[in-house]
């Protein structure tokens, strides 16, 4: 088999080096999946000891076609007779459609792996003569099964259509033509007109059954009491509403049940974010850990972001995937929940941490040994990220105010001697106490409405308390920006999804705060990000700012903003633009003998009024501006509530207004 044979006389002592268990247990299923035509989904399934059988075989399976056709064009049977014809087919799979390396020295290892160039080579020709979409329009129904099986299970997606395929063999052929469908192909349906399809369907079945069922119940019911049981009259009445009221209930816990599993489906898209502590662990050593765990890393090169994403979507369940953006990010299947939550062994090495709380840290850039400021930092996991991207050099002021939050804070951060915790309010803090801090977090309390399971079961938002909540954020990034007077570079952070607490308290915070300026996150980022602000309501802020969204990042929600001390002499464009106006309301309040505050009354009333009439004029597009300005104005009225003067101002403005008028 290609090992070099011993010179006469010379005795082998070389020691037989077994196969990998998982090859071993992936050839087992090929070859009942290819000699018996068996379906080993569900054995494999069920096989505990091999957890990656599902992408192993898989994978040989999807490709069997081109494996075969390899395997003949290098004329392997010939060549190496010794080489199992199922372990050949597993190692090139390997080889060429999976990780691109085989594990270990055993002989069939060591036979393929010196094939490797050929087997490229060859790859470019079978791939070449493979069956064009075009093709297959004589297995289209067959196909159609085996895309909606894909679509559906997301990560089951390798080895259920695999398998499907092989009792096939003229559709395993057309793997290629499968995943890519063809707009010619009639038997392909848009997956969003069949989602919307269901879902109509089902909503008449349970309308069906709401309207129909309950009255079976009722005179089904009335009809055995009165002729079985010769119940009539109040009792029977009863009976038959109870009967009519319980079948109700029945369909409506039948439907709610539905819409938890619809749920479940959509988590089942989520991966598990783990981030490496790289403190004490690196890349490479990572992908030995995880190996050992019998974790296939996926070394796909992908053309942007969206194709990431999409190959994020389809993890198969032993899976994963070093992240696209942040080298200490790892990105695991949804189901390694459990196995995350029960390998208590790796959780020094590994942190169970959303791949969207990675972005304050990364985004504030703390310079090696610089002195950094976590403003609200329990329980812990940026700070412990920003030890860890600091290479526990410097020092990292650590702040919490609340007393149980920030015994979690000490236990995260007590294997990081940068890390010093302090447990006080951040808004007493001087720079007396945290001398020479340079970098500033503040990832705040907020609503929490990026939060999974708020995103699930939607609610309405809670106005007074995000306005409240809006306040005290307003209020710490001020702090932020004006006790210490070394900080250069400030990330503002929350969870929320409402722009109140965010677009909203940057231009708040910008306008009273000259000396900081917005920077743009997506430059400051580097690399490419799907979402930003909202640009319209916010112009020149919105733009700037960075969201992590669900339904696209498969992330939690996420909002976060870079502000940077300005150079002497220079202010922010949206403090200029401020007070430049205040002045304008100033020469206002001049001529109607009225005081600042009360001119800039009467000029934003102005406005409103000349919005109004120009949206007469000229329709949706001054709407939109008017709209802007109203929601930039939220931010001024949420601070003067915060400090309580909200009711006295607004009693101020409308007396003077009616005496302007009068004037
Ligand atoms: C969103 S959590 C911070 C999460 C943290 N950055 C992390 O990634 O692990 C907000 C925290 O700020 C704390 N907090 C709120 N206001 C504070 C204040 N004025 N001073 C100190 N801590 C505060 C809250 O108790 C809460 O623990």
């Amino acid at each position: 088999m290609g090992a070099p044979v011993p010179a006469a006389g010379q005795r082998q002592v070389a020691k037989k080096v077994p196969v990998p268990t998982n090859y071993r247990n992936a050839v087992k299923y090929v070859r009942l999946a290819v000699e018996q035509r068996l379906n080993v989904d569900a054995q494999i399934e069920q096989d505990k000891h091999f957890r990656c059988g599902r992408t192993l075989v898989g994978r040989v399976l999807s490709n069997l076609p081109k494996i075969d056709a390899l395997y003949g064009q290098l004329e392997l049977a010939t060549k190496e007779p010794r080489l199992d014809v199922c372990m050949a087919r597993v190692l090139i799979a390997e080889l060429m459609f999976g990780s691109g390396r085989l594990v270990g020295n055993s002989r069939p290892v060591e036979c393929v792996r010196q094939y490797a160039e050929q087997l490229q080579s060859a790859l470019a020709t079978v791939e070449a003569n493979a069956p064009a979409a075009g093709q297959i329009k004589g297995t289209a129904g067959r196909l159609f099964v085996l895309r909606m099986g894909q679509r559906k299970k997301g990560g089951k997606r390798d080895a259920t259509a695999a398998i499907a395929a092989t009792t096939a063999p003229e559709a395993a052929a057309t793997e290629r033509a499968v995943s890519a469908p063809s707009s010619d192909d009639p038997y392909t349906i848009p997956l969003h007109s069949r989602q919307a399809a269901f879902a109509i369907l089902w909503l008449l079945v349970y309308s069906f059954a709401m309207f129909t069922l309950p009255f079976g119940a009722f005179y089904g019911t009335r009809h055995l009491l009165a002729e079985r049981f010769a119940i009539e009259g109040f009792h029977n009445t009863c009976g038959s509403v109870l009967a009519a009221v319980l079948t109700v209930n029945v369909i409506i816990m039948l439907y709610a049940f539905r819409g938890f599993r619809e749920v479940e489906e959509e988590d089942r898209e989520r991966p598990r974010f783990v981030r490496l502590n790289t403190s004490v662990l690196n890349l490479e050593g990572s992908r030995r850990l995880l190996q050992e765990e019998q974790w296939i890393l996926v070394e796909e090169q992908f053309a942007d972001y969206r194709a990431f994403l999409e190959r994020v979507k389809t993890l198969g369940e032993a899976e994963y995937l070093e992240d696209f953006h942040f080298a200490d990010l790892l990105v695991f299947p949804h189901s390694a929940k459990s196995f995350w939550a029960r390998a208590t062994h790796l959780h020094g090495q590994f942190v169970l941490q959303n791949k969207a709380c990675l972005l304050p840290t990364y985004l504030l850039k703390p310079t090696k040994k610089s002195v950094v400021l976590d403003m609200c930092a329990a329980p812990g996991l940026k700070t412990t990220h920003l030890a860890c991207l600091m290479k526990n050099k410097g020092r990292i002021y650590a702040v919490e105010r609340c007393a149980h939050r920030y015994t979690t804070l000490c236990q995260y951060a007590s294997e990081h001697g940068v890390i010093k915790t302090m447990h006080r309010d951040c808004l007493d803090l001087t720079d007396e106490q945290v001398p020479g801090v340079e970098f500033i977090l503040l990832d705040p309390s907020c609503s929490g409405s990026g939060m999974l399971k708020r995103q699930q079961v939607p609610e309405p938002m809670d106005e007074p308390r995000v306005y409240k909540l809006a306040g005290l954020q307003y209020k710490l990034l001020s702090h932020a920006m004006n006790a210490f007077p070394h900080a250069r570079r400030i990330v503002y952070s929350t969870c929320s999804l409402y722009q109140q607490e965010n677009e909203g308290v940057v231009h708040g915070v910008l306008r009273h705060n000259g000396h900081f300026r917005l920077l743009d996150a997506r430059k400051e980022f580097g690399k490419e990000w799907l979402n930003v602000g909202d640009g319209d309501a916010y112009p020149g802020i919105g733009e700037r700012c960075l969201y992590a969204r669900t339904e696209d990042d498969l992330t939690i929600g996420m909002f976060v903003a870079v502000f940077e001390r300005c150079p002497e002499g220079y202010e922010n464009e949206v403090y200029r633009a401020h007070e430049k106006q205040k002045e304008s309301y100033e020469r206002v309040a001049l001529r109607y003998g009225i005081t600042g505050k009360e001119g800039q009354q009467q000029e934003q009333q102005q406005q409103v009024e000349d919005a109004g009439a120009g949206q007469e004029a000229t329709g949706k597009g001054s709407k939109k501006k008017a709209g802007g300005k109203r929601a930039a104005a939220e931010p001024e009225q949420q601070v003067e509530s915060a400090s309580g003067e909200a009711d006295v101002v607004q009693k101020k403005r409308k007396k003077k207004s009616k005496q302007v008028q009068e004037a």
